[in-house]
């Protein structure tokens, strides 16, 4: 039998693992079994925390999404991987360094319960994202079958094209979103981030995410969305985003600065699954 943690981060939820106590080698399969929500325990993604790789880090670890398929990166999952090693006593630290696939992220707890976390300085580069394009730019026209759509593209360590909308609740999420996520000019798949601007420190935000659909919350989406939309002259260093799940704290200075995202992450319950 395998431990297992249920966790979320605004609705954002996660079937997470210890790999440092328990030696566990995941195929797909047993990702979209896991996430599987009518045959299995269910959620967005299977997080699993491995030792470091290297010294200097303090862990590993590890994102999937429920289709199986493996991402670099995922903000409501750091804040939940940071509670679970806590909660775990696998640390006591209050900062923690730990690398991704794509990257390294610094964490720290916040006396409110709340999870800080340094998600990188954003990726602007096309080939960076990756993304097909002739030449970076702040605004790309991405042909789909039946119309244009003006988008961002930026990386967070995963790849998100970022669109404004009038009003998030009418967006062609449903739409849309399959269409962009899969365009054959984001070689990796994108997700995809539907965004309507209130005022220069709040946004609404809803996410189509590669890999599972559309998502009560998506923490690299907000950094994503603010970070574009930084960069049309649209907001202040420092926006609140309104996701269907609730609301994260995101901060950018612009130009090489790290993106800081600031939120909740809540243990849900715990069990042991046969694999
Ligand atoms: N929900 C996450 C992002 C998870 C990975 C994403 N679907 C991808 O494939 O890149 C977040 O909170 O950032």
């Amino acid at each position: 039998m395998t431990r297992f943690t249920k966790m979320h981060g605004l609705g954002n939820d996660f079937v997470v693992l210890d790999s440092v106590r328990q030696s566990l080698e995941l195929a797909p399969a047993q990702i979209r079994a896991l996430a599987d929500r009518h045959f299995g325990i269910g959620c967005d993604q299977v997080l699993v925390v491995e030792p470091p790789r290297r010294p200097g880090a303090d862990f590993f670890y590890r994102i999937f999404n429920a289709d199986g398929s493996e991402s670099g990166q995922c903000g409501n999952g750091a804040r939940c991987f940071a509670r679970f090693v806590r909660d775990q006593g696998l640390t006591d630290k209050e900062r923690l360094t730990v690398d991704t696939r794509d990257g390294t992220l610094e964490l720290a707890f916040l006396p409110d319960g709340q999870v800080r976390v340094d998600m990188g300085a954003p990726r602007l580069e096309p080939r960076e994202i990756p993304f097909i394009a002739a030449a970076r730019a702040g605004v790309y026209v991405l042909p789909l079958a039946t119309e244009t759509l003006a988008i961002g593209a930026v990386s967070l360590g995963n790849p998100h094209a970022v669109t404004l909308v009038e009003d998030v609740d009418s967006a062609p999420v449903a739409e849309l979103g399959p269409q962009v996520a899969r365009h054959p000019d984001f070689p990796e798949g994108v997700n995809v981030g539907f965004l309507q601007v209130l005022a220069a420190d709040l946004v609404r935000l809803r996410v189509f995410e590669r890999g599972v659909g559309e998502t009560l919350a998506c923490g690299s989406g907000a950094c994503a969305a603010v970070v574009c939309a930084r960069l049309w002259g649209l907001l202040d260093e420092r926006v609140q985003v309104e996701l269907p799940g609730g609301t994260l704290t995101i901060e950018w200075a612009g130009g090489t600065a790290p993106v800081w995202m600031t939120g909740p992450a809540v243990r849900v319950f715990e069990g042991e699954i046969a694999l």
